[in-house]
Order: C-alpha cells, then structure tokens, then sequence
C-alpha cells in the first residue's frame, strides 16, 4: 500500500449499511494484505469463515500496519520539533522506556525497555521525544543490535549532543515459544557514541542510573 495512505486508513467497500454489525462485516481495510491472511489461515487447516476468525484478516491488516509504523516515521522529524536551548552540562538519562519490536528472522515479538543517555551540547531534547524515537526504530522489522544502534545515531546526529548512549534489554519471544524455548533469558544490547564512547568514567556514570 502507498505510504502516505498506510497509517490512518480505514476504508469501506463502498455500500452503507444498516447496522454496525453489517458495517463491520463489509469492511475492507487493505485487500492484499487480508487476503494473505485469509490464506494463511486456510494453510495451517482453519477455516477463515468461521465466526471468531471472519473479521481477523482485518484485524491482523491493522494490526501489522501499527506494528510496522516506524517506517513512515522520521526520526529527524521528531527530534527537530522539540529541541531547546538550554545551558545544560550533566548527563541526561531517560531510562526504562518500554518498547515492543519484532524480530526479522521469524517475525515474533521482541519486547523490553530502553535506557537512553546523552550529553547535551548547549541544547536539549523533549523528553517525550526520546521515547518516540524509540517507537520509530523499534516498529519497523529489527534485530535488537540494530535498532539499539539506530536509536543512538538518530539522537547523536540531530541532537548534536557531545555523546549518546543507549541500552536496550528485551526477551524475544522466538527463544522462548519456540525454537530453543528458553524462557528466562534476556538480551542486553549497547550503543554508546562521542564521550560515552571515549570515556570510561562517562560510560560507567550513565551505567550507575540504571537499575536504580
Ligand atoms: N543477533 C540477533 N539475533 C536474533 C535476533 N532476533 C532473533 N535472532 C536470532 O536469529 C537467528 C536465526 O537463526 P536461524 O538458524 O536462521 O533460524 P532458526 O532455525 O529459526 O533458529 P532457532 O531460533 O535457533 O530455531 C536465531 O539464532 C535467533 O535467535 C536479534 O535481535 N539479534
Ligand atoms: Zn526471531
């Protein structure tokens, strides 16, 4: 589907119907999409008729343009409308934000939470934007290195901080409901950029707040 359309449509198949149920029986969000769904379905020996699963192409259509967000969305963008000038010298740390991804190899969720640092150079960033920064990279298909590396490039680059430093912990449901099943084991990944790169004593002050 053409990118500009993906995010907020919701289209009709044209007839107005009666009632709620009949809209919602009628309606079509993205075709091709539901009609790999639909197929799907038929693939692993349901049936896509049956009433729990008449309206779950839609749904899954919906759900995977959510899911796959990111890609329309500019990092650049959201930084850019929220940059201050501000005479501030001390780390800034946003810690724990939550994030959910999905990783490319089997498209399963991955999910846990970002830590995020950066050394202002004479500007700050609206907190809020950290995190949405976050949402960009991570509703896109990802491994976490990547997306860990992603979100700290983004910050250094149209932050023009002094450093940025970013760590991400998430447990990948494709170790644990299938393939190795291990359902306890998290994985920890990092990205530090300018002084959180060079400088110990800066890396290990931004590792102190964490876990706190
Ligand atoms: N480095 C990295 N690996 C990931 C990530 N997400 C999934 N993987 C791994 O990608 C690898 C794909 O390996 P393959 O052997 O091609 O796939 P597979 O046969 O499904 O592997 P198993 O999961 O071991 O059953 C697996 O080891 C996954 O654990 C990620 O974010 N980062
Ligand atoms: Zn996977």
């Amino acid at each position: 589907m053409a990118a500009e359309g993906r995010l907020a449509r919701i289209a009709t198949d044209g007839h107005y119907a009666d009632s709620f149920e009949a809209d919602a029986e009628n309606e079509v969000y993205d075709e091709a999409k539901e009609r790999l769904v639909r197929q799907m379905l038929q693939e692993i020996g349901e049936d896509p008729e049956r009433e729990g699963l008449r309206r779950t192409p839609l749904r899954v259509a919906k759900a995977m343009d959510f899911l796959t967000s990111g890609y329309e969305l500019s990092a650049e963008e959201i930084i850019k409308k929220a940059v201050f000038d501000e005479d501030v010298k001390e780390m800034v740390i946003v810690r724990d934000i939550e994030f959910y991804s999905m990783c490319e190899h089997h498209m399963l969720p991955f999910f846990g939470h970002a830590h995020v640092g950066y050394l202002p150079n004479g500007k700050v960033v609206g907190l809020s934007k950290v995190a949405r920064v976050v949402d960009v990279f991570a509703r896109r298909l990802q491994v976490q290195e990547r997306l860990t590396n992603q979100v700290a490039d983004a910050l250094m680059e149209h932050l023009g901080a002094h450093g940025v430093a970013v760590v991400m912990e998430a447990s990948h449901t494709c170790m644990m409901m299938r393939g190795v099943q291990k359902q306890s084991s998290t994985t920890v990944s990092s990205a530090m950029r300018g002084t959180f790169e060079d400088d110990p004593r800066t890396r290990s002050e931004f590792m102190s707040f964490l876990h706190k």
